[in-house]
């Protein structure tokens, strides 16, 4: 499987800049022909939550069309990073997942908001699993603070999911953090870890990029600079099966002890 990282640099509150750059940037990477693209957290508005009630996707049906356009032009699957979903309860922090022919091959809403950033004050949490199947593997989708709850991670890959698809907008002073936790995430699953960060700064933060594939040994695949770009990377889903077999993590596990 063939990936291509967007690590977006995102216009502070201004989706029409976000929409017409992301289409930009997946025209861009669609011409190396990979299997999925993959963008960053909250693509649309950036961290703008004051103006959410303004600039929030009713239903995520903005981003969601022109994505979905996008995946059935090309022919490929896109997890859509996230997006400020407007919904009848509030505002969600959402990932939207598109397959190649632009169906929508699944949904996940944020389920741990980082208060450090105000999501708390501005974001209503998500209560489901982000578990969804591209070109038939079981992948998972989780968004930045999530990863610091290995709990979080574990109950999606106790399910059988091979690839855990990240999407981020984490600021450069924790940029150590970002890295040892995903590859502290792909050791201990023994999956494929394919992280999107964003580059640039908004008002209260500066991001640190470095975009990430991670395998399941652990060891880097592809690294992105802290500067907006493309990163591309190969997969080779043979690998999850080989290191699980290897040691097998899943099948030692004592999880009637874990309370
Ligand atoms: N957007 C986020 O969830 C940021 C999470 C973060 O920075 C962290 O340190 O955790």
């Amino acid at each position: 499987m063939k990936i291509a990282l967007i690590q977006l640099d995102i216009a502070f509150g201004n989706p029409e800049v976000n929409y017409a750059a992301a289409e930009r940037k997946i025209r861009e990477a669609a011409t190396g022909k990979p299997d999925c693209i993959i963008l960053p957290e909250l693509w649309t508005t950036g961290y703008d939550l004051t103006r959410l009630d303004e600039i929030a996707d009713r239903g995520g049906r903005t981003a969601g069309a022109l994505i979905s356009g996008l995946a059935r032009e090309y022919g490929i699957n896109i997890v859509a990073g996230s997006v400020a979903v407007r919904q009848d309860t509030g505002v969600t922090n959402t990932m939207l997942i598109f397959d190649r022919t632009g169906a929508p091959a699944g949904q996940y809403s944020k389920l741990h908001l980082f208060k450090l950033m105000d999501e708390h004050l501005y974001l209503q949490p998500g209560s489901a699993k982000g578990l969804f199947k591209l070109d038939g593997t079981l992948c998972a989708g989780l968004i930045c603070y999530d990863i610091r709850f290995p709990e979080w991670v574990r109950v999606h890959m106790a399910e059988g999911a091979e690839v855990l698809f990240i999407s981020a907008e984490w600021p450069l002073p924790r940029l150590s953090h970002w890295r040892a936790l995903l590859i502290s995430r792909a050791i201990e699953n023994q999956c494929y870890v394919v992280a999107c960060n964003r580059s640039g700064s908004d008002p209260a933060n500066t991001f640190g990029g470095h975009s990430l594939i991670v395998d399941p040994w652990g060891e880097i695949v592809s690294e992105a600079s802290g500067s907006e770009e493309i990163l591309s990377g190969e997969i080779d889903l043979a690998k999850v099966h080989e290191v699980r077999g290897q040691i097998p993590v899943f099948s030692d596990r004592r999880p009637e002890l874990y309370r």
